[in-house]
C-alpha cells in the first residue's frame, strides 16, 4: 500500500463522454458532406450561395475547434483527507483575500458586506487570512459597511464555526425560514440562529439608514471628506487587525481606495487588482491570493483547503500557477431553460481544457500563487534549488 504521504492530493478524473464524441464526429461528418456537396455538385456561385458557404465554413472551423476542446475532459477531485493528514493547521500556508468593487450604488455595500463575511468565515486558520477591500468609488459608505460589518463578524464566524453552516454570507442564509423542528429538537441552535438574524437585520437597517442619510465625517471617516471619486490621494485603512494572531479569531480587513488622477487611466479592475498586489505584498505578503468580485461569495467554506490540495501537492506546486472555481448564480429558474449557469461553458468546455493544460483565467473565484503574478514559474524554487545542489528552502510557504 502506498504510503500516506506519497499520495497525491489531487486527481484528475478522465470523463468518457463517448456517446457526445460520437454525435459531435457526426455532426462535423454532415457539416463537411454540406461544404462538399456546395463545392463540388451544386456549384452555384451567386452571391447568396458564396455568402453561406462562408458561413458554413467558418461554422465547421469552429466546431472543430470546439470539439477539439472538449474531446477528453476532466473533473478534478482533491483529497481533503490527505492534506490535513500532511500538512497541520498551523502549517497551512497565508492566504491573501482581494474583494474589488466600484460602485456603491450599481454594487450597494450589503451585497460586498456579505461578500467580505463569507471570506472571514472560512474554514481556515484566521490568522491566515486577511481581507483587503478595493473601493474604486472612494465610497464612505462603503467604509462605513465594513467598519459595521466588523462588528456584526464578531459574532456571525463563530455562530457559522459552531454550527458548520455551508453558505455564510449572512443574506443567503437567512434566506431559508427555521424550520419548526430546530426549534424543538435544537432549542440552543434556535435561539442564536433568531439572535443572529436579528443582528443581521440590525446591520442591513443601520447600511440602508446611512444610504439616505450622510455619514458626519468626522473621526475615522474625517478622511472621505473633499474627496472626489476621480480625484484623490490613497486610503489605506486597517478596519481589524488579528492583534494576538488567533486561529479562532476574526482575520485581518483591510479598506484601499487607491489613488486616482484624472490625467492617468486607472486600468479599471486590473488597475485595483495590482494596488491590491502590491499593498498586500507589504502588510502580509501571503504566497497565494483568492480573488472574488463584490457581488460573489464562497458557498464552500472549505474552498481555500480544496485549493491548497493542487496548489501544495508536489506536482501541482511544479505546473499549477492558479486554481479556479466556475461561477455558479443564485436565483435562477428551475433547469435553467435559457443557460444562465453557463454549464457548457464550465462543465464541458471547461472540462476539455483542464484534459489540455489547463482552464482560462475567468477574472474571479481564482486562487493565484503571488509569484506567478510577479512573472515566475510556480516550479521557480524547486528550479533555484536544483540550482543550489538540491537544497530546497522548505519555508517558502
Ligand atoms: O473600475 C473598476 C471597474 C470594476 N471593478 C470591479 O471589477 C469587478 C468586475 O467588474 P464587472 O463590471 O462586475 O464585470 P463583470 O462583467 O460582471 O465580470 C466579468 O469580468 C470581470 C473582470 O474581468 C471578472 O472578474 C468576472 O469574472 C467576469 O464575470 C467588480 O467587482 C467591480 O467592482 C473595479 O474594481 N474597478
Ligand atoms: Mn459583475
Amino acid at each position: 500500500m502506498a504510503n500516506e504521504n506519497t499520495l497525491p492530493l489531487y486527481d484528475k478524473i478522465w470523463l468518457k463522454y463517448t456517446f457526445s464524441r460520437v454525435m459531435d464526429s457526426f455532426t462535423l461528418f454532415f457539416l463537411l458532406l454540406l461544404l462538399g456537396y456546395r463545392i463540388f455538385y451544386d456549384r452555384n456561385y451567386s452571391i447568396p450561395c458564396v455568402l453561406a458557404m462562408l458561413c458554413e465554413s467558418w461554422f465547421t472551423f469552429t466546431w472543430i475547434l470546439t470539439m477539439n476542446t472538449k474531446w477528453s475532459p476532466v473533473r478534478t477531485i482533491t483529497h481533503l483527507d490527505r492534506l490535513m493528514l500532511r500538512v497541520s493547521e498551523s502549517e497551512l500556508p497565508a492566504l491573501d483575500l482581494f474583494v474589488t468593487t466600484a460602485d456603491p450604488v450599481l454594487e450597494p455595500p450589503i451585497i460586498t458586506v456579505n461578500t467580505v463575511l463569507s471570506l472571514l468565515a472560512l474554514d481556515y486558520p484566521a490568522n491566515k487570512l486577511a481581507c483587503y477591500v478595493s473601493d474604486d468609488a472612494c465610497s464612505v459608505l462603503t467604509f462605513y459597511a465594513l467598519v459595521e460589518a466588523t462588528k456584526f463578524a464578531k459574532l456571525w464566524v463563530p455562530f457559522c464555526k459552531k454550527y458548520n453552516v455551508q453558505i455564510r454570507a449572512p443574506f443567503r442564509y437567512f434566506l431559508d425560514e427555521d424550520d419548526d423542528s430546530n426549534r424543538k429538537e435544537f432549542p440552543e441552535f434556535h435561539q442564536d440562529w433568531l439572535r443572529m438574524k436579528e443582528e443581521y437585520c440590525y446591520l442591513k437597517g443601520k447600511i440602508e439608514n446611512a444610504a439616505q442619510n450622510s455619514i458626519p465625517l468626522v473621526e475615522e471617516f474625517a478622511i472621505f471628506s473633499n474627496t472626489d471619486k476621480k480625484n484623490h490621494s490613497a486610503i489605506i485603512k486597517v478596519i481589524w487587525k488579528n492583534k494576538e494572531n488567533l486561529e479562532d479569531g476574526l482575520p485581518h480587513l483591510i479598506y484601499i481606495s487607491r489613488e486616482k488622477m484624472p490625467q492617468h487611466p486607472h486600468q479599471y479592475k486590473a488597475g485595483a487588482m495590482n494596488v491590491l498586489t502590491r499593498v498586500s505584498g507589504l502588510m502580509t505578503n501571503a504566497p497565494f491570493i483568492l480573488n472574488l468580485d463584490c457581488d460573489m461569495h464562497v458557498n464552500n467554506p472549505k474552498i481555500a483547503l480544496h485549493a491548497m490540495c493542487i496548489l501544495l501537492d508536489s506536482k501541482g506546486e511544479k505546473e499549477v500557477a492558479f486554481v479556479q472555481c466556475p461561477q455558479q448564480f443564485y436565483d435562477g429558474l428551475k433547469d435553467d431553460p435559457f443557460g444562465n449557469q453557463l454549464v457548457t461553458l464550465f462543465l464541458y468546455v471547461g472540462g476539455g481544457y483542464g484534459g489540455l493544460q489547463g482552464i482560462l483565467y475567468a477574472g474571479t473565484n481564482c486562487f493565484h500563487r503571488r509569484k506567478v503574478i510577479y512573472g515566475l514559474s510556480p516550479d521557480n524554487d524547486i528550479q533555484i534549488g536544483k540550482k543550489n545542489g538540491g537544497v530546497i528552502n522548505g519555508n517558502s510557504y
